[in-house]
Parts: C-alpha cells; structure tokens; sequence
C-alpha cells in the first residue's frame, strides 16, 4: 500500500519535527485517514496548490511546502542567473501557518541563489501582482488558501507577468518538484543570515503606496460627481483588505463607512465568519446586522487574500439583498463603459474577458459598445493570461471577470482585486445615488434593455477520496447519458471541454447548450472539494427567465443526486 509506505516513511524521516510527529502517531491504526493524507500529493488545481494543513502528502506542511518551493527554485535557476537575480516576491494572509510558510520558502528560494522580496506582513493578492510587475521580479508567490476554510491553506505561484502560471510552466515546475527528495533534497538558508546578506528584502510601504495610488488612478468619476456620505459596511473578514479599502475609501472622500469591528482585525480561526467565503451570503450576517444598525445601503465583503469581493444592496423594503458575480460584473461593465464613454476615454477597439461559465449578459453589453469578449476556461490565470493575446490584436484590456466574484479592472493587476472591485463598488453606487437611483434600480433597468438573464450557481461539497470518487462518476454520468432536453428545452450542442473546443484548452468541464440562449455547464471546482453546476437562463421577462431556471435546474440536480 503506498500511503502506508508514505506513512512510515514520513515517520522515520521527521522525527525532529514534533508536530508532524504528533499527528502521525494519531494517525495510526486509523488506514482511513492515513489513505486520505498520504493516498495522494497536493495537486496544482485553478488556483496553485490548496489543502488542508497537517501531516502528509495531501496536506499543506512544512515539507509539502518545502519541497514545492525547491522545485520551484530549481525551475526558476534554469532559466539563468537573470531570473535568479530578478527574483520572487512572497505574500501572505492571516491563515494559520501563513507567515511560517512564507518565511521558510524565503528561506529556500534564498538558499537556491535566488533574491527575494518578502513583504513584511500579511497583504492583498492583487498588491503581489503588481509588485511582481513594479519590481520585473521573475515570479512569486502567495501563502493563502484565498477563501477555504480555516482548515486549509495554499500556495499560488506567479510568473513574471504578474499572473499566476498557466498549465504549460506549472507542469515543468511540477516535473521539478516530483524529482525533488522532500527529505534531503530542500536547500534552506537561515533567515537572519539571508536578511542580513540581503538575500531576502524586506519589502517597505512604499509599495503599499504606489498600489494604492495605481488603485486611486482607476476612478472615473471624482467626488464632485458622486453622494461620499452613502452609508457603507465594509468587511474584510479578517482578512488582508482591511487597511488598503479603508485608506482607498477614506481617500477618495467617502465619510459614511462603517467597518465591522470583529471582524477588521486578521483572526486565522475566522472565529466570528465561520466559512469566509464572500459567495455564501453567511459571511455577511455581521455587515448586515450593522448595516441594519446605521441603515447603510451598501455592504462590502473582501475575502481573507482580498482578491475576491461581494456585494449586498439594501432592497425597498429595507433587507439586504445579494449582488451575485454576474450581477456585480454586469454592473460594473455597464458603469465602466459608459462612464468611460462620457468621458470619452472608450477605446475604439476594447476587449473584455471573461470564463467559459460566467454569464453572457456582460458579453452582451459590451457588444454595445463595440468591446470584443474573449473567453477563457475558469481561473485568474487564464483570465489575466489572455490579456497579451488581446493586446496582439491591437485591442485595450478593459475588464476581466468571473461568475466566482473575481474582477480585474487594470492590466498592472494581473489576478482578480477586490480593493479595486470595491472601490469600484462605492463609487458606481455613489453615482448614481448622486442621481437618485440605486443598484438595484439600474440593474433593472439594464434587464429591460439586454434582456432578463437569469443564473444560478449550485454546489455538492463532496470531501476526501470517497467524494473526489462521486465527482468523477457524475461527471462521467453526464458525459454518458444521451440526454434530448432539460427543462422541456431541447439541447442544441453538448459541449465537452475534455477534447478541447474552439480556442479554449482542454478541461473537465461540460456545458450543455439548450434553445434560446439557456444553458447549464457542470464541472468539479479546482479549489474546493466541490463538484459545481452552473444554469443560465434568458428570456423577454424576469418571470419567465426564472420559470425557466428552475426547471432545467430540477431536471439536471435530480440527476445528478441519483447518482451515488
Ligand atoms: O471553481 P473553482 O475551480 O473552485 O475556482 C473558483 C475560483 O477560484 C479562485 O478564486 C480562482 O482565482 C478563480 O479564478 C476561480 O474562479
């Protein structure tokens, strides 16, 4: 048995480390859990590596950690002694273990020749893109398992463009790591003696501040044009946005935010969050609850790296109601386009990018404006690496996003950035309410114009192998069965990402294509032990859009749970 030999193995070889030591020995006699720890090696999924923290293969640990960065190093030193001296940036979050990951691949990137810039304490996802970019650094990399549970962390790896890397880099980095001994074969370099040789840099503010100022840059209109005393909620949720959203918002003139007090300060047990998720609209129960307190209109939420960020708008009656990613980024196209249209600063040839699972209701407006969409399989790094594609066409990146509220809005961020998003937030509803209306309002008004598109998102959080296995059987159920209709709408093209199709890479990813513009697509998440389904709808009315949402919904989620 494999994991077994693992397990022994890892016995034998960590006996200095006490931790490690201590969770072995409550491993055994338990082959379950020794199977899920050491049955398989962390994998590169949608956004680097993510899971759980503890002993073994399959968990993020001191040797996962380390051995990962050795190979990345090793990848990074075959390039030449410039991209050695270029260096890595690291980052990141407030997770347990975070600054104690970050400091040892510090440590082993040092120790491989290679410079590294280390920011002092916890920052934003989008801060690292851009300082790899400011500083031309080779890559980087960022400890945070972004919006999991408290249980995980992860480790996403940037390339020299500021993305994260793309499958072809990451398999070569893979074949690296795998031929790394995660016992002998990981260099490390003491860290006073590496800071003190300047080996590692200890990044300053003034990186904070030039990220800012670029954040600043992106406003399109100006506290004259726009109501600064909206009452708005802010919550990082424990998270990295803390201090960049509150100076950006305080900044920009806004005199009415209000900041949840529990949950301002970086907490790694996410004591009063729970999931810290922005997606699940439980991460909002505080902001709501202080938002109903002072009767504010707006609530904000950036998850613990800030890359993400949600919405929720006070409705006529007084509740609060959930702004979901396609709702959030059609709203933000619309107010940039136009905005920038007025403003007169609308590229002639514009190009917008979005996944194959986000909705078309973005593509759809931007249409209107003459800005070309392109589409992407799901991740930051397949977002963000299209953007020199775009720019080979002589086109102006304008906005990127997904259905899994990610936004990136400038080209000097090349992953998605909450911070921007929510100033982004703030002003466009500052503008409008500047003219009387609300989001809500205006994203009606957007369905009478577009046409009513209607979604929904549903997931099976299905954990360990015995869940990793029920994926594999849904999905290959779907591929299977012969369906004719979902919903009594026929289905016109069965799409299936698996053999690639049209310009988008190969993926496990099904999308199914009914009549008139409705659709579901079904895949497993790369981050999260989750199998996803995602259902579109469209139609002249909001009544029927839903109608019709819930019925291909029914059809194709009674399916899926029949299957064992
Ligand atoms: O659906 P998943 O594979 O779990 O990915 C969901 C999301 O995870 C991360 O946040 C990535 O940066 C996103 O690009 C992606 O959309």
């Amino acid at each position: 048995m494999e994991a077994e030999k693992r397990y022994l193995q890892w016995k034998e070889k960590t006996r200095c480390q006490e931790q490690i030591q201590k969770e072995l020995s409550e491993m055994e006699g338990h082959p379950e859990q020794i199977e899920e720890c050491f049955g398989k090696e962390l994998e590169f999924g949608t956004a680097g590596l993510r899971g759980k923290l503890g002993a073994g293969t399959n968990r993020m640990n001191v040797i996962t950690v380390g051995r990962v960065t050795q190979g990345i190093a090793e990848y990074i030193a075959d390039r030449g002694a410039q991209y050695k001296d270029r260096g890595v940036v690291i980052a990141y979050d407030c997770r347990h273990c975070s600054e104690e990951f970050a400091r040892l691949a510090a440590e082993i990137f040092a120790a491989n020749g290679i410079k590294v810039f280390l920011f002092a304490s916890l920052r934003p996802t989008p801060e690292l893109s851009f300082a790899i970019r400011q500083l031309k650094a080779a890559g980087g990399v960022n400890i945070t398992a972004s919006h999991n549970p408290k249980q995980y962390n992860g480790y996403k790896v940037y390339w020299e463009t500021g993305a994260q890397v793309m499958s072809d880099i990451a398999d070569e980095m893979l074949e690296k790591i795998q031929k790394t001994d995660m016992f002998e074969g990981v260099h490390r370099m003491e860290y006073k003696k590496a800071v003190s040789n300047g080996n590692i840099v200890i990044l300053s503010e003034e990186m904070d501040e030039k990220y800012l100022q670029l954040v600043k840059s992106l406003a399109i209109h100006e506290k004259e044009e726009l109501a600064t005393d909206i009452a708005i909620v802010y919550t990082p949720l424990n998270g990295a946005g803390s201090r960049p959203v509150q100076k950006i918002l305080k900044e920009r003139g806004f005199c009415n935010v209000s900041v949840v007090e529990e949950q301002k300060d970086p907490d790694p047990d996410f004591t009063t969050v729970g999931y810290p998720n922005p997606e699940d609209r439980k991460a909002f129960a505080l902001a709501e609850k202080l938002g109903t307190e002072i009767n504010a209109e707006v609530l904000i939420a950036t998850d613990p790296d800030s890359d993400r960020m949600a919405v929720e708008v006070r409705d006529e009656n007084g509740s609060y109601a959930a702004l979901n990613g396609n709702q959030t980024g059609v709203l933000l196209i619309a107010y940039i386009l136009e905005g920038r249209k007025e403003k007169k600063s609308l590229p002639a040839k514009g190009g917008m990018i979005k996944s194959i699972v986000t909705g078309d209701m973005g593509a759809k407006i931007c249409q209107a404006y003459g800005v070309k969409t392109y589409e992407t399989l799901t991740g930051f790094k397949n977002i963000c690496g299209k953007i020199p594609q775009l720019k080979e066409e002589g086109r102006e990146y304008v906005f990127g996003y997904e259905e899994s509220i990610g936004y990136a809005i400038s080209e000097e961020v090349r992953d998605k950035d909450g911070i921007s998003a929510a100033m982004y937030i703030c002003e466009m509803a500052a503008y409008y309410k500047k003219q009387g209306r609300t989001l809500l309002q205006v994203l009606d008004a957007l369905y009478e114009q577009y046409g009513f598109y209607k979604e929904e998102q549903v997931s099976f959080v299905l954990e360990g192998m015995k869940g990793t296995e029920r994926i594999k059987r849904i999905m290959q159920r779907c591929r299977e069965e012969q369906f004719v209709q979902f919903g009594g709408m026929k289905i016109e093209e069965k799409i299936d990402y698996r053999n690639g199709y049209k310009e988008i890479a190969k993926s496990d990813v099904l999308k199914f294509v009914l009549e008139d513009e409705n659709w579901f697509a079904v895949r497993p998440s790369g981050t999260e032990p989750k199998i996803k389904f995602y259902f579109y709808a469209k139609a002249d009315n909001e009544r029927e859009a839903l109608k019709r949402l819930q019925k291909v919904k029914e059809d194709v989620l009674s399916f899926a749970e029949g299957i064992e």
